[in-house]
């Protein structure tokens, strides 16, 4: 499916937060997320869901999203002010817990069962349509495998025990095929949180205690990567302004890279800084960048390139003069 695809799909609100179409990849995790998450499963529903749901609500203002341990916790879950609910991997075939979590209303995060086909998966978003439910979210968790070849900070992989390995074609096929978000659940490893976002991932789901490090991480991967390859549609002033805060981080990020480069050029030409200056060599790589730009072309971006080639040969010549003092 084409970029411009994509962007017509629909977004899917969790709360304030909206997952897919058009909008920035988003991160439901621990604490800097965008969203938080409780998982009552893990509780093995020892936990009961309202009490849960307050305790993050106490220091959390945004979107929060339950996994319930069973139909039991349904009941309380929308009296409790969960803005989402997750259907778990293991549960993913419990047909009557998905037909009882999509009549609550609220937004469901359908998790692939670990043995779950892409049928199978897409089938479960049917059932809660079927239920008048239509804000579904798929998540894919990964697939068992057999012990010691796992991801071993992924979801559920020790490295030793059996372990899971996220399929991140299945999910891409999944969004495509359904027209529906996709998330990538990456436990508490945020390695795989560029490939995901740029596998089509619409959200990274972490642990729900993921450490501060983690969800930061993520989201830098998420800000970096989904300037190049996500093509955002933004409605409002603060929407695009979002957009092109995240463009200029992976500017940055490029600048950066393009100044320590061209800094090693300088040391390694035979005459290096503005007396090495090589005029031909520049118009060339304007030429090819604006097969990229063509909006901007060579006219407006050889300025551009001009400011950023001399940044760099100023500040070769600063670390020149300091190595000479
Ligand atoms: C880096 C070089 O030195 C200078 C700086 C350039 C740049 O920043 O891209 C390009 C050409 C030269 O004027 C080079 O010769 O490639």
């Amino acid at each position: 499916m084409s970029l411009t695809a994509r962007a017509e799909r629909g977004a899917v609100h969790l709360g304030t937060l909206a997952v897919g179409a058009a909008g920035p990849a988003v991160v439901i995790g621990g604490t800097g997320a965008d969203a938080r998450w409780i998982s009552l499963r893990d509780h093995h529903g020892r936990l009961p869901a309202a009490g849960a749901v307050a305790g993050v609500r106490a220091e959390w203002a945004g979107p929060i999203l339950v996994e319930p341990f069973s139909s039991a916790d349904l009941p309380e879950l929308a009296a409790a002010g969960a803005d989402g609910v997750v259907v778990g991997a293991a549960w993913m075939q419990d047909f009557q817990l998905v037909r009882a979590v999509a009549r609550l209303g609220l937004p469901v995060v359908v998790q692939r069962g670990p043995a779950a086909t892409l049928e199978e998966w897409l089938a479960i978003a049917d059932y809660c349509v079927a239920e008048g439910n239509d804000q579904v979210v798929l998540c894919e968790t990964g697939s068992r495998v057999r012990a010691g070849s796992g991801s071993p900070g992924g979801p559920g992989g020790s490295g030793e025990e059996p372990g899971t390995i996220l399929d991140l074609a299945l999910m891409r096929a999944a969004g495509e095929r359904s027209g529906r978000p996709v998330l990538a659940s990456l436990g508490d490893d945020p390695a795989l949180a560029a490939a995901a976002v740029a596998a089509g991932a619409d959200g990274l789901l972490l642990a729900p205690h993921a450490a501060p490090e983690t969800v930061a991480a993520a989201r830098e991967a998420v800000k970096v990567v989904g300037a190049v390859t996500r093509r955002e549609d933004p409605g409002s002033v603060l929407a695009a302004r979002g957009a092109i805060d995240r463009v200029d981080a992976a500017l940055a990020v490029l600048l950066e890279r393009r100044v320590e480069l061209a800094g090693t050029i300088q040391r390694l030409k035979p005459v290096g800084g503005f007396a090495g200056r090589d005029v031909d060599r520049e118009r060339r790589l304007v030429a090819e960048m604006a097969r990229r730009a063509p909006t901007l072309g060579e006219a407006g971006l050889a300025p551009i390139m001009n400011a950023v080639i001399e940044a760099g040969l100023r500040l070769a010549e600063g670390r020149r003069a300091a190595r000479r003092d």
